[in-house]
């Protein structure tokens, strides 16, 4: 494996935790001793905390990520948050097209791949989220599902421009369900999608979908999955540093 694919964590935190609760996660977590020199480690609270958690990293080696970016620099765009506003506050990371934005609010493949695209140009690394519904998955057109979302979000974009993106596959039907696919199956579609995009070869893909400290360490020791987009496991601060334990263990299994 590649040092550019280093296994990462990164913590979704979705629509959880006000300003003053990301502050106290941030002093917990930072306690502790974290396997930082193996495993990166972002995290992604909401825009509300983006600027007080960013004070709270300083410093630190964790990483802050947001959950979503406009995909213009500026303008009249109510309720929408441009990418300097976020590099302001000391975000690197964002996640794009997370299955829940393309179900609930009607984000489309075109606006992922302008979302990636205006994040790089800011520096920010895009987590470009993937993944087939329970009935794709059930008619067995997993793979060429996430194969055209993953074609159509770096449409156009140079090899060496998606080698600094991140590719997330969660399949809808493992988010929140206590029931994550097998680290097999998950490994297949990765495999299938970086041999299918060859800026993807050196780049890191995660598995996303009831990631928990006990089943983390299996993902990542396989050959193509590079660590984990993590929802409900990662709004507690020893479950998270669990998971970033279980994440070095798994790569160097
Ligand atoms: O972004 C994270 C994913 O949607 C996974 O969520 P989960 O770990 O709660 O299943």
């Amino acid at each position: 494996m590649s040092a550019a694919r280093r296994p990462l964590i990164a913590g979704n935190w979705k629509m959880h935790k006000t300003i003053a609760q990301t502050q106290a996660f941030i002093a917990d977590l930072c306690a502790r001793p974290l396997p930082l020199d193996d495993v990166d480690a972002v995290l992604c609270p909401p825009f509300t905390a983006l600027a007080a958690a960013g004070a709270a990293l300083a410093g630190s080696r964790v990483g802050l990520g947001a959950q979503n970016v406009s995909w213009a620099e500026q303008g009249a765009l109510t309720g929408e948050i441009a990418p300097a506003m976020l590099t302001e506050c000391g975000v690197r990371w964002v996640v794009i097209g997370h299955s829940e934005r393309r179900a609930m609010f009607g984000e489309l493949d075109e606006r992922v791949k302008e979302k990636a695209r205006i994040a790089l140009a800011h520096g920010l690394t895009p987590i470009v989220a993937v993944g087939e519904t329970a009935e794709e998955h059930a008619a067995g057109i997993a793979l060429d599902k996430v194969r055209r979302q993953v074609r159509a979000a770096f449409d156009g974009f140079a090899d060496d421009e998606i080698a600094r993106c991140v590719v997330a596959y969660e399949p809808i039907w493992a988010i929140g369900t206590g029931k994550a696919d097998s680290p097999e199956e998950a490994n297949a579609v990765m495999g299938a999608i970086r041999a299918d995009v060859p800026g993807l070869r050196d780049a890191r893909i995660l598995y996303g979908g009831s990631v928990k400290p006990d089943n983390i360490a299996a993902f990542v020791s396989q050959p193509h999955i590079d660590g984990g987009l993590v929802g409900g496991a990662s709004l507690e601060p020893a479950s998270f540093a669990a998971l970033l334990e279980g994440a070095r263990k798994g790569a160097a299994a």
